[in-house]
């Protein structure tokens, strides 16, 4: 039995700041972003956009592009780890927007959610549909990975942000992908990068509400949630490096692969929290897979070794063939958390069609990484159709199509201090308002369809 995706698209804000105004501002040398970490341009948020009309604006294109019959669908997951409400999940928002669109009731009998755990919460999501497609085989899903990547201004993050949605049609006989059985996970609970709900005295909040540092002040005067995290991130790597290694070997115990796994992989998608980050870290599992190669490399301790061996023949080649179509996009976008690892695939597959590659019968592997922290490895094999279905994104075209902000654009956009929107919206959802005012509905978030 195939299941797997059958259909994507995508939603990735308009507006983006080039890297180099960025590095500029920061004094910051430009090569060090865009050479040393792969980085062109961060996209971000307009005024009026948020998680919610990320994954509306990426579903409702996938249900035009396939002309989706909503009953069809019994399940929307939504990954995110940049949920507006503790109760209310952002599911429950889209569900709303898409039947203004389609039909009252229209999704009545379908089971939304969301799915948090850090950038994995969408793996999580798929993993789950896919599952109850083998057990449901007639009935259809789709999964929405939908983030905000914002991290502090000044923050060694702050040249990784990002925003954007991926929605994916999944079923069986997909046109696209089918998943492997099997998953290799590793977990570990530790604090690489989180976002804590923060309760402090109310003298404490006073004057700090304009700050950057501190946004909404949510339901009380002392209960504030930061929308960005808090993460130390030399130590995030060391954590994504040890569960990705891990999850890798429990994935070759699991699918009782002798071999090396990786030789099979066509293509190589990865969690990127920025574009270099795949090939960055891959070279541990490659370096424990090749260990000759390794002892070969010039070098008097283990870390000359693996200096060498990232820039060894074997190394590049594999990361030319194998990882860079995933971060052509991810160079363009930034993270999107969530749906990093979607983008990158997006992006391999859309490289590929348009170098009109033929990968039909071929595996890929995933390795979703989390913070938090978990990783998940698995395989996939590429279907007959994924040609036609991949061009129908216009992935590239589309990103080409965006609008630069200057630098004082993008820190009033960061502040929350622009109060209308730069861009005029076409075609999509916008946020309309957060009511204030009446007591019983503080705080909903209300939209509206623009054509
Ligand atoms: C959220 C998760 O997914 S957890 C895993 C990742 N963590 C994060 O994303 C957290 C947020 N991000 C961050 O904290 C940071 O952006 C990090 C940790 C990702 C990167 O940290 P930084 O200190 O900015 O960069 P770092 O020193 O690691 O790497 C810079 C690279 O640029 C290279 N570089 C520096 N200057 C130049 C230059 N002028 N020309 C070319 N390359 C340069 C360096 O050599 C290095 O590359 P190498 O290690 O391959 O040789």
């Amino acid at each position: 039995m195939k299941v797997g995706i059958d259909a994507i698209q995508f939603d990735i804000p308009k507006l983006y700041l080039p890297i180099s105004t960025l590095a500029t501002h920061r004094a910051i040398e430009p090569d060090k972003l865009i050479k040393g970490l792969g980085l062109q341009k961060m996209s971000f948020l307009d005024v009026n956009q948020d998680v919610i009309t990320l994954g509306a604006n990426a579903v409702f294109k996938l249900i035009e592009q396939e002309n989706i019959n909503l009953a069809s669908i019994a399940k929307i997951y939504i990954g995110t780890e940049s949920g507006v409400d503790n109760s209310k999940p952002v599911a429950s928002y889209i569900l709303n927007l898409i039947e203004s669109k389609f039909g009252e009731n229209s999704l009545q009998n379908c089971d939304v959610v969301d799915l948090t755990f850090a950038c994995i919460g969408a793996v999580d999501a798929l993993q789950t549909c896919v599952d109850y497609i083998r057990l449901n085989p007639t009935k259809k899903a789709i999964v929405i990975a939908s983030d905000n990547a914002k991290y502090d201004l000044n923050s060694t993050g702050e040249y990784t942000q990002g925003a954007g949605a991926i929605a994916m049609l999944i079923s069986l006989n997909p046109k696209i992908i089918d998943f492997s059985k099997e998953t290799g996970v590793a977990t570990s609970g530790v604090f690489d990068f989180f976002k804590p709900k923060q309760t402090i005295q109310k003298e404490a909040i006073t004057g700090k509400t304009t700050n950057e540092n501190w946004f909404d002040i949510l339901e009380s005067e002392i209960t504030i949630v930061k929308d960005q995290p808090i993460f130390d991130g030399q130590y995030s790597n060391a954590c994504y490096i040890n569960r990705i290694t891990e999850a890798y070997n429990h994935y070759k115990t699991e699918s009782k692969q002798k071999e090396i796994i990786f030789n099979h992989w066509e293509l190589i998608l990865m969690h990127l929290p920025y574009c270099f980050q795949g090939r960055r870290t891959f070279i541990e599992i490659f370096a424990k897979e090749n260990q000759e190669l390794l002892d070969k490399q010039e070098g008097a301790s283990f870390k000359d070794k693996m200096k060498a061996l990232t820039k060894s023949p074997e190394y590049l080649a594999l990361v030319q063939s194998k990882i860079y179509p995933s971060e052509i996009a991810s160079g363009e976008v930034g993270n999107i958390y969530t749906g990093s690892i979607f983008l990158g695939l997006l992006s391999a597959l859309y490289y590929s069609a348009n170098e009109n590659s033929d990968l039909t019968h071929k595996k890929i592997g995933f390795i979703a990484y989390g913070s938090g922290s978990k990783s998940k490895v698995f395989e996939a094999e590429i279907q007959p159709d994924w040609k036609n279905s991949i061009l129908k994104t216009n992935l590239f075209e589309t990103l080409e199509n965006r609008t630069a902000i200057d630098f004082i654009t993008y820190e009033k956009l960061h502040k929350k201090e622009l109060k209308s929107a730069v861009l005029q919206p076409k075609n999509e959802f916008v946020l309309e308002r957060i009511e204030n005012d009446n007591p019983l509905l503080k705080g909903a978030r209300y939209y509206n369809f623009i054509e």
